[in-house]
């Protein structure tokens, strides 16, 4: 019943002591995410890593085959399809139908005998025990087809690198982040230096920053980004490095060769490593330059603006974001919209660097130099509005990519997450792009979360392996897992709001859109819409940033631009809930396209988890919260219509009803109350039979989860993990989101959700050292209120025997 935990997390500890990257020898999840520097060659299989064949076997052998042969005509077979082996796959099955069966057996016999006295007693149990068995069975269903898809990069590359090959398409890739110091700046430059590096055509992607906090220290920061690129992408072209987040790579005492170039592999290393540290203390620095650059000019202009704290940019005109010291018009929730393009896109021809000189210790002669597109967002605020987080801010960049690049394709990750494999953006096309009936009506592609800096043993199931690696797998079967709000690419058009090809083309939908009402008053962006929708297209270089297009950008980074229409509803990402990924990635399912959970070796996206429980209880708390929101909303399965599969209703139904456990787990804790009274009480007579039945459907249940161990290929230790997190979030997380949700249903009022916080305030030296800060935490008030009753009762027990 375990394992109901929405998306996976985020938070990490200081910034100097860097993005340490564990070597361990953990191998969860079959593989250890390529952590001790295995790299498979290019021509290998992704996924093949845990497609181990004493689990997987291949059901789609022939047709690969078939399209290898050429036979289509059309379009190649680009990706490999996977399905339990029935030795394995029966026998999982007759358990669940066999605990189906017990279960109903047993509340039947307890019907009849029903309790007579302690009758109150019986009631309450009973209604547990109907809730424990029917969530039991909304978590299991849809577990019943476990699918394992894996790209065929290999088959992408024949395809779409050779000489009179087509063209991989373009896509736009978003990164968000709000604060430079609860999410490191660190983490977001490695982040943005990963993807510029990323090994897809150079032309064909561009890379988009939203910052909500509209600081001037992640602008510049970015500045210095494009430039220290100038110097890592080319490195890593040249030599094949992996991963390309630099932090990483240079914490890796291992590392496989894949450059042409190995004999001058350890001086090039040690020249950029070099200029990285010197790029970090730049990046550190930021805060200091900025202040005593505006100090400098504040105090120049002193004489006629008397009394103006102005934060200044280094070409001496004032940031129009937000200030070092707050004033009007630029604060945090009232500044203007900034869109500032920091590296243009760059050419279609391949630029060759230099040969090695004084200037240049590179020798970059037969390397391509070329950047791709970066560009900076920070949409604007005000006060009144309701910027809707990170879903508003998903929406804004959704509109500007579109008048700047418009690619067909979007990726997403948060800014504590990078590329970590450099074939991560080829990976998911291999779906999209494939001929077969799945590839076009499928709206996204969705990678697990791993994480970086966790403690070996998982204390807090950071990992959240039987979620990302059973649950989420087994949706693949369905129609696909929920989307997780990091590591996913998208269909443009499925984010639009348009419905499967099976249903009418994108184009004739964008057609017959009542534009106004719809998509808001940029008629620049509503041109957009059709070409974007063209899954073939390259991106589209921009026409000169000019002042109509300046006007343009504005008006769709306006914090009003979604008044009074779709988006955040029909449109986008979706509004007015705290998991807003699970919302959106909903709408699509029920519009009837598809999604595909797929994973590679190495992961092909890393980030941070929050090890310290503190934030790692908030961020349950958000995740519970907003599945119940979702529960209560118009993303309610029940409301769906007939598109979404009968057992992806269910798999929604129980990621939005999963937190109510709390209630009844509640009072049976509370049970042991009953010792204080002094007439003896049963829950259920003749307790034998009753205690037997008990032993055998959770003895049953913990055999189907060795059979999900064993498909899913994670340890033993995450699954006791799961089950022991399962247990504190159930009893101190989610009786405050349901508390929440009943007040929200009541006074109308969401939730408030903190952003959950990378940094904490311990020592740097210490590896996991906030592993064991405990802060108090109101949340675990139920828990202690347990502990309490329960202590209690057994002393008062002991005493009056
Ligand atoms: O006003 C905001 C608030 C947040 N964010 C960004 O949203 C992302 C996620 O926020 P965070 O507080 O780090 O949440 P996590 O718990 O780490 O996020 C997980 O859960 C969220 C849903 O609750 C998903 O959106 C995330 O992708 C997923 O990683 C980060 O990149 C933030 O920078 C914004 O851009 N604007
Ligand atoms: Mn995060």
């Amino acid at each position: 019943m375990a394992s109901a935990m929405s998306a996976a997390a985020v938070t990490r500890r200081t910034n100097t002591a860097g993005f340490r990257v564990e070597i361990t020898s953990n191998g969860a999840g079959g593989g250890g995410d390529g952590q001790d520097g295995r790299w498979p060659p290019a021509s290998r299989r992704v996924g093949d890593g845990g497609g181990r064949d004493d689990v997987w076997v291949s059901v789609d052998e022939a047709e690969v085959s078939s399209g290898a042969s050429g036979g289509g005509g059309g379009r190649p077979t680009l990706f490999r399809t996977y399905k339990v082996k029935g030795s394995i796959l029966h026998p999982y099955r007759f358990l669940i139908l066999a605990r189906l069966i017990a279960i109903i057996a047993f509340f039947a016999w307890r019907i009849r005998h029903k309790n007579r006295d302690g009758a109150w007693l019986w009631t309450m149990s009973m209604a547990g025990d109907v809730w424990f068995g029917f969530s039991w069975v909304l978590n299991q269903l849809p577990k019943l087809n476990p699918i394992k898809r894996a790209a065929d990069l290999a088959a992408l590359a024949d395809r779409y690198d050779g000489p009179s090959s087509g063209e991989l398409p373009g896509v736009d890739v978003f990164v968000t982040t709000v604060d430079p110091v609860d999410e490191p700046i660190l983490y977001t430059v490695n982040s943005i230096l990963s993807i510029l590096a990323a090994d897809y055509p150079v032309d064909r992607y561009a890379c988009y920053l939203s910052d909500d906090g509209g600081t001037l220290v992640h602008y510049e920061a970015m500045v210095e980004v494009a430039r220290f690129a100038g110097l890592w992408v080319p490195f890593c072209r040249k030599h094949g490095v992996e991963p390309r987040a630099p932090e990483s790579y240079f914490a890796r005492k291992t590392r496989a060769y894949k450059g042409g170039a190995a004999g001058e592999l350890v001086s090039d290393h040690r020249r950029v490593r070099r200029e990285y540290e010197e790029f970090k203390v730049r990046i550190d620095s930021l805060f200091t330059t900025i202040r005593k650059r505006s100090d400098a000019y504040n105090g120049a202009k002193n004489g006629k603006d008397a009394g103006e704290n102005a934060t200044w940019m280094a070409d001496g005109t004032r940031w129009p974001g937000t200030w070092f010291e707050p004033a009007e018009n630029h604060r945090r929730g009232q500044h203007a919209g900034i869109v500032q393009v920091i590296l243009n896109h760059p050419s279609c021809k391949p630029r060759f660097g230099l040969a090695a000189s004084v200037d240049n210790p590179l020798d970059l002669s037969g390397v391509d130099v070329r950047l791709p597109m970066l560009v900076y967002i920070s949409r604007e605020k005000r006060p009144g509005y309701n910027h809707q987080k990170k879903a508003g801010a998903m929406n804004a960049m959704l509109r500007a990519s579109a008048l700047l690049s418009n690619a067909p394709f979007i990726i997403n990750f948060d800014c504590d997450h990078y590329v970590n494999n450099s074939q991560a953006f080829r990976a998911p096309m291999c779906f999209m792009l494939d001929r077969r009936g799945g590839g076009d009506d499928g709206a996204f592609v969705q990678f697990p979360q791993r994480f970086d800096g966790v403690d070996p043993t998982d204390r807090y199931a950071n990992h959240n392996r039987v979620f990302f690696d059973g649950t989420k797998l087994s949706l693949n079967g369905l129609q696909g897992p929920s989307y997780l709000g990091t590591g996913t690419m998208f269909r443009r058009a499925a984010l639009y709001g348009v419905e499967p090809p099976r249903w009418g083309s994108a184009a004739s939908q964008i057609k017959a859109m009542d534009s106004a009402s719809k998509l808001g008053s940029s008629t620049s962006f509503v041109s957009t819409m059709l070409d974007g929708a063209d899954q073939e297209r390259s991106i589209t270089p921009p026409a000169v940033l000019d002042e109509s297009v300046a006007g343009d950008l504005a008006a769709v980074t306006a914090c009003g631009y979604d008044d009074g229409t779709s988006w955040g509803r029909d449109v986008g990402w979706v509004y007015n809930i705290a998991t807003e990924d699970v919302a959106t990635g909903f709408r699509m399912h029920r519009q009837g396209w598809r999604s595909v959970y797929t994973s590679m070796e190495p992961a092909a996206f890393r980030g941070t988890a929050p090890i310290n429980l503190t934030e790692r209880l908030y961020q349950i708390l958000r995740w519970s919260g907003g599945s119940l929101e979702m529960f209560f909303s118009h993303s309610n399965a029940l409301l769906a219509g007939r598109r979404l599969h009968p057992l992806q209703r269910v798999a929604y139904l129980n990621m939005s009803t999963y937190p109510i456990v709390t209630v009844f787990i509640f009072f049976y804790n509370l049970f042991p109350v009953m010792w204080l009274f002094s007439e003896q009480y049963y829950i259920q007579q003749p307790f034998g039979t009753y205690l037997l039945y008990l032993v055998g459907v959770i003895a049953m249940i913990h055999v189907i989860g060795m059979f999900e161990v064993k498909w899913s290929g994670i340890t033993l230790l995450d699954w006791c993990r799961n089950e022991q997190f399962y247990m504190i979030g159930a009893t101190g997380v989610y009786p405050t989101a349901v508390l929440y949700m009943a007040l929200k249903l009541f006074t109308g009022k969401g939730i408030h959700f903190r952003l959950t916080s990378k940094q904490t305030a311990a020592c740097p030296g210490e590896k996991f050292a906030d592993l064991y800060t405990v802060r108090w935490v109101p949340l675990l008030i139920p828990t202690i209120v347990v502990l309490a009753v329960n202590v209690g009762a057994v002393g008062v027990a002991n005493h009056v025997t």
